[in-house]
């Protein structure tokens, strides 16, 4: 048994846009996505996606509620990552580059995919119409997606 590693992912968003990052090192470089890492130890989920938030953009979330819940298995690796993925309608601050994220307004119609994790054209969404979900992907590498299961859920817990 290796236990998830957990991961936080925060969406900033407004009526018609979204607050995306461009990952400029590490896991995902070279991504457009939304702002998060790991979390550490003695700090909860939700201090982590906070932290990571205020860390890579600069941003304080106001109204960070969690909306997703996402599973990846990569071939080969016995640890799952589990993302919790979190929105934020009111926010503090200016987006500020970071020396991990580039961030860059996107409108709702002209999100990047082709530029992102593959997973994300599947659940991105349902986060836009405000739904809950879950989900499970098998990749095989960071680009192909051998399998996924995702549904809408009523709670996340
Ligand atoms: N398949 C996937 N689809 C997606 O949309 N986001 C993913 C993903 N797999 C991982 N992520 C996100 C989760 C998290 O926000 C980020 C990975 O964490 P990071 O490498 O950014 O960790 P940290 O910000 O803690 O980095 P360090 O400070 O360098 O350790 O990528
Ligand atoms: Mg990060
Ligand atoms: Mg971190």
């Amino acid at each position: 048994m290796v236990a998830n590693k957990l991961l936080t992912l925060v969406f900033v968003r407004e009526p018609t846009r979204i607050l995306l990052g461009l990952k400029k090192r590490g896991f995902g470089m070279g991504r457009w996505n939304g702002f998060g890492g790991k979390v550490e130890t003695g700090e909860t989920i939700i201090q982590a996606a906070l932290r990571e938030l205020q860390e890579e953009s600069g941003l304080k979330a106001k109204n960070l509620q969690e909306v997703g819940l996402l599973k990846f298995e990569f071939v080969g690796d016995p640890q799952l990552l589990e993302v919790h993925v979190f929105t934020s309608s009111e926010y503090e601050g200016k987006p500020t580059e970071s020396s991990e994220m580039k961030p860059q307004w996107y409108d709702i119609d002209s999100i990047p995919f082709d530029k992102m994790w593959p997973d994300d054209k599947w659940w991105f969404p349902l986060l836009l119409k405000g739904s809950k979900f879950s989900g499970y992907f098998l990749f095989e590498g960071h680009d192909d997606v051998l399998n996924y299961t995702l549904e809408e859920v009523d709670s996340l817990n």
